[in-house]
């Protein structure tokens, strides 16, 4: 099964939800423009008449509701605005529409002899869709990891006066601050219906995988990712494994025509999905940590064996290093076009697969020693504790550089992801939910991480306006392009400015609050609100069967 649609229209109206099923938002219609000026001609609509407009794509894989709409609001998608891929080789640049899928831009500009140097691992986005929430690789070599900072120039359609017909598109050239701001802009400062990257010449990869124990990632992070140009680190904490990626740029002629087939994006039986997500729910229910720790254990062993994904010839892995083109190494996502109908994304919400958190925090360079250790000192109290994550990709340690763009890193920086197991009723606590609230709220609090614009709980964005030095050049920016906010909504304003939710009962239990009374745990069901373990001011549910909501009395 290819993803379905995020958007489903009525005759009453549309509901929006994002590729994990996790939201439906709803709005009065929506337009699917296939060029620019129909593209103009609906936000001048939604000007005209009064309305909010969101962008939203083809697949809508944010998982905050940035692009969920507060009625009234025209939804405009990108999904069939994908037409245009002009390569000027001359400059070694590309100029796409904003619904172009990352893949076919890939394959267009490989083609022609040229590489897109960066893009996210997985290609299930399109390229404004991308850059927007300032999706990255890896890399901290030349431009580094992230897409947005291949930016040249890129147009947005913004709302105009009535003399101007209501909208006017922008095009705003690399030395246009206005592009600081644009090229990570969240979908708040308009409608981007073209975006201008900087391609290299084509060239080969060779990777290589290093399964190998995890002491000291904090006093190699710098080096290896100084060594090798794509280099990444995922950490296993339950299984004391580090997992270095040795992966550096190779001449075109050296032999090899590899895959990256990453096997977290890999074409899925469906039962095989149902199945894990079974298993995942039984453990949870059971309070089984040793189950979890099981598959945690053989999930890892597979890995190992299959190199996560890696086909040196295209089909199976055969041995380190596995060569092959940019445009076959950087990113995958093969579940996306599977046409048979026991197959999909492991995620997929039309079947009972997967369903899952994503913290994604980012750190100046210097800073995520700190945190590794932080981490170490939490999973050396329990290992066992550590499973649920490494079920997933355990701690996935990325690279991006210093960014021109507002909402961008003001400085070399590493990004942390880890994924954790999400109940389908967000009032059920979770095993070990404590310990991933610590490792969160170490992070962002402890640690003054930043929270990835497309990914995370609402509490990561508490605070977030503080972190971005040039968040006020933002708004500026903001109030200039839409002054009116009609790209603006209560959802993306709460992700935007980090607003402090209402409490109620359960809040915590779905990162919509940090617990101050158990009754934001589930006191119930034996959860109540407790301290850190190693970051003693972190607030987390944690399970305590024996004590009574009394004794552990609510903590200010
Ligand atoms: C399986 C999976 C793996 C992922 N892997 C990575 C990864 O390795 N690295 C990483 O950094 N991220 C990763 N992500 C996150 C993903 O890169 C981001 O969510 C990205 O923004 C999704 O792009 P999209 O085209 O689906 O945009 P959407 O999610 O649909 O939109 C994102 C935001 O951009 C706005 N927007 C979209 N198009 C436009 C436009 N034309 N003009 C103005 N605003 C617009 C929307 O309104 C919304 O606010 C992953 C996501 C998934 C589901
Ligand atoms: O789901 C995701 O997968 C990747 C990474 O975790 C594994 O490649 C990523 O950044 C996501 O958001």
């Amino acid at each position: 099964k290819i993803p379905q649609s995020p958007v489903e229209c009525t005759v009453s109206g549309c509901t929006l939800s994002n590729a994990y099923g996790a939201w439906g938002c709803s709005a009065l219609n929506a337009t699917y423009p296939t060029t620019e000026e129909q593209l103009r001609s609906a936000v001048s609509y939604a000007v005209r008449n009064n309305l909010k407009a969101k962008v939203v794509t083809r697949f809508s894989h944010t998982i905050p509701k940035l692009a969920c709409p507060q009625d009234p609001t025209l939804l405009i998608s990108t999904e069939n605005y994908d037409s245009g891929i002009q390569i000027d080789a001359v400059n070694s640049a590309v100029t796409v529409d904003a619904g172009v899928g990352l893949r076919r831009l890939i394959d267009a500009v490989e083609d022609a002899g040229f590489s897109l140097a960066a893009a996210p691992y997985w290609e299930g986005v399109s390229v404004a869709g991308l850059i927007s929430t300032g999706a990255h690789g890896s890399s901290w070599w030349g431009r580094g990891g992230a897409v947005h900072d291949y930016v040249v120039g890129l147009s947005v359609v913004v709302p105009a006066s009535e003399s101007e017909g209501y909208a006017k598109v922008l095009r705003l050239e690399s030395r246009d601050p206005l592009l600081s701001a644009a090229k990570v802009s969240l979908g708040v400062l308009g409608a981007i219906s073209k975006v201008k990257l900087s391609l290299e010449h084509r060239f080969k990869r060779s990777i290589t995988y290093n399964f190998t124990e995890d002491n000291g990632i904090e006093d190699v992070y710098i080096d290896h990712a100084k060594q090798y140009e794509f280099a990444d680190i995922t950490w296993y904490p339950s299984r004391h494994t580090a997992v270095y990626r040795y992966d550096s740029r190779v001449p075109l002629n050296a032999s090899g025509n590899g895959l990256n087939d990453f096997i977290g994006f890999q074409n899925n039986p469906i039962l095989v999905s149902e199945a894990v997500r079974g298993s995942e729910k039984l453990f949870e229910t059971k309070r089984d940590t040793n189950g979890k720790c099981l598959t945690a254990a053989t999930t890892l062993a597979f890995k190992k064996l299959v190199a996560n994904g890696l086909k040196n010839n295209g089909n199976i892995f055969t041995g380190y290093p596995v060569v092959g083109f940019q445009g076959k190494m950087q990113t995958s996502g093969s579940c996306l076009y599977s046409t048979r109908i026991d197959t999909s994304c492991s995620w997929d919400p039309r079947i009972k697969g997967l369903f899952f958190y994503e913290t994604t925090a980012i750190f100046p360079a210097s800073k995520v020693g700190d945190f590794i250790r932080d981490v170490r000192k939490l999973r050396d109290l329990n290992p066992q504790n550590f499973c649920g994550v490494d079920n997933y990709n355990g701690l996935l340690f990325r690279f991006i550089k210093a960014s021109s763009a507002y909402l961008g890193q003001p400085e070399d920086s590493v990004v942390v992801d880890f994924n954790y197991y999400r109940a389908n009723d967000p009032s059920d606590p979770r095993l070990n939910q404590d310990v991933w609230e610590e490792v969160e709220q170490l992070a962002f609090f402890k640690h003054g991480a930043k929270p990835h614009w497309a990914k995370n709980r609402n509490v990561a964005f508490l605070g977030v306006q503080q972190k971005y030095p040039k968040f006020n050049m933002f708004l500026s920016a903001k109030h200039k392009l839409d002054p009116q906010n009609v790209f603006s909504s209560k959802w993306s304003d709460d992700i935007l400015f980090g607003k402090e939710l209402e409490k109620f009962d359960g809040c915590a239990l779905d990162g919509l609050c940090i617990c101050t009374e158990d009754r934001h745990c589930s006191p119930q069901k034996g959860y109540y609100c407790s301290h850190g373990l190693v970051y003693k001011e972190a607030r987390v549910c944690r399970y305590s069967p024996s004590s009574t909501s009394s004794s552990s009395s609510s903590i200010g």
